[in-house]
């Protein structure tokens, strides 16, 4: 059976990975909801807004039909900012039929506002049951901006079923595209989602000229709150040193290409959120996911402290200086308190 990829959204993220699938010889549809993208890729091969001066291959074809897209698709990839999902897998559900049975996969990072559901639980709740393969998440430290130009990249691909997984990690691998599988689905979302709160607090720390050890300190015990919360969660701790936690956590903190820490460093040099994001013109993730994380982690009875502080600095005005010295303020604790039991559940290898 030929493979037939539908990705869904057009914005830096999905037009890579659709231009990457295209490298790779597979039929790629690419569905954007904006009906001028159409002609901008499908005959100058480009995406200006979301990808500067990137050549796209001349094979990728976009269209504004979803249903289009959609059609014998064995792959389905959602690659829109995660408060759009839901509306997206609405439209979805309704085009899928008894036959047709694709993989569902997506390459969002966040929690769900309002729902606090990771993303592949949106696509259950929403898509039919038994009509689909999956959900597959695709997740790692992966700049769009280092993929269109070829730079060496490695991902996860997870799904409680590894068959499926490995399907997608196929579809994707070429010479600078490295998938691994994971079956911990619930580790890989919420590193991938609660990292994105980090890098703002990163990029911060950098527009305050704060130096290397500060930016350690952040990654480090910014890694130790995603693993208690996601360890409460259900997830494995052994995900969280792996690719969608740690390698993701890096990338984000550190690259100048990442939203988060673009929209951090601007609140570091002391522009307000709404500029900030109204410049960025892409979205920043961490920004909604912070309000989720500090619901979620009242509700769970979480330790969050850096994500909580900059919760504050985005929703409540606090100022990051201020947070700063509350949090350096706090009492002293042992590094090996994790306030949750650590069980390593070894993936299937
Ligand atoms: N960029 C990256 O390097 C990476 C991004 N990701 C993740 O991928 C996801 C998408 O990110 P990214 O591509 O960067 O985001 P962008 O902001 O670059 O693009 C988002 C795209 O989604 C479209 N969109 C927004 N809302 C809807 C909707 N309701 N229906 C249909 N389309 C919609 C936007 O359209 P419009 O132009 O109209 O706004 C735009 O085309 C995020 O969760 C992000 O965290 C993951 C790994 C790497
Ligand atoms: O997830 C990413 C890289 O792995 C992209 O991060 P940003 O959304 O901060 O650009």
């Amino acid at each position: 059976m030929t493979e037939k990829i539908a990705v869904l959204g057009a914005g830096s993220w999905g037009t890579v990975l659709a231009n990457l699938l295209t490298e790779n010889q597979l039929e790629v549809a690419l569905w954007t909801h904006k009906p001028a993208q159409v002609p901008e890729i499908n005959e100058q091969h480009t995406n200006q807004h979301y990808l500067p001066d990137f050549k796209l291959h001349e094979a990728l074809h976009a269209t504004a039909d979803l249903a289009a897209a959609v059609k014998d698709a064995t792959v389905i990839l959602f690659v829109v900012p995660t408060n759009a999902i839901r509306s997206v897998a609405t439209q979805v559900s309704a085009l899928l039929d008894e036959t047709q049975r694709p993989i569902i996969a997506h390459a969002a990072k966040g929690l769900e506002l309002g729902t606090k559901l990771r993303v592949s639980q949106v696509l259950e709740a929403v898509l039919p049951a038994g009509r689909y393969q999956g959900p597959v998440v695709i997740s790692g430290p992966s700049h769009a901006e280092d993929v269109a130009t070829r730079d060496i990249t490695t991902l996860t691909a997870a799904a409680a079923d590894e068959a499926v997984a490995k399907k997608v990690q196929q579809l994707f691998m070429n010479d600078y595209f490295r998938l691994y599988t994971n079956t911990d689905v619930i580790g890989v979302e919420y590193g991938a989602a609660l990292k994105n709160v980090i890098a703002i607090g990163a990029g911060a720390l950098h527009g305050l000229g704060y130096g290397d050890n500060t930016k350690a300190a952040l990654m480090t015990r910014g890694l130790a709150e995603i693993t208690r919360l996601g360890v409460k969660m259900g997830a494995n701790p052994m995900t969280f040193i792996g690719l969608s936690g740690v390698g993701d956590l890096i990338v984000t903190c550190t690259s100048v290409h990442s939203r988060n820490w673009r929209a951090g460093n601007a609140l570091g040099q002391g522009q307000k959120l709404p500029e900030v994001l109204a410049n960025m013109g892409m979205v920043v993730e961490g920004v909604s996911t912070a309000k989720v994380v500090h619901e979620l982690a009242e509700q769970q009875q979480c330790e969050m402290p850096i994500s909580n502080a900059i919760y504050q600095v985005l929703y409540q005005g606090a100022p990051i200086k201020t947070v700063i010295t509350d949090l350096m303020a706090r009492e002293g604790k042992a590094e090996s308190d994790f306030g949750v039991t650590l069980q390593v559940v070894p993936n299937k290898v």
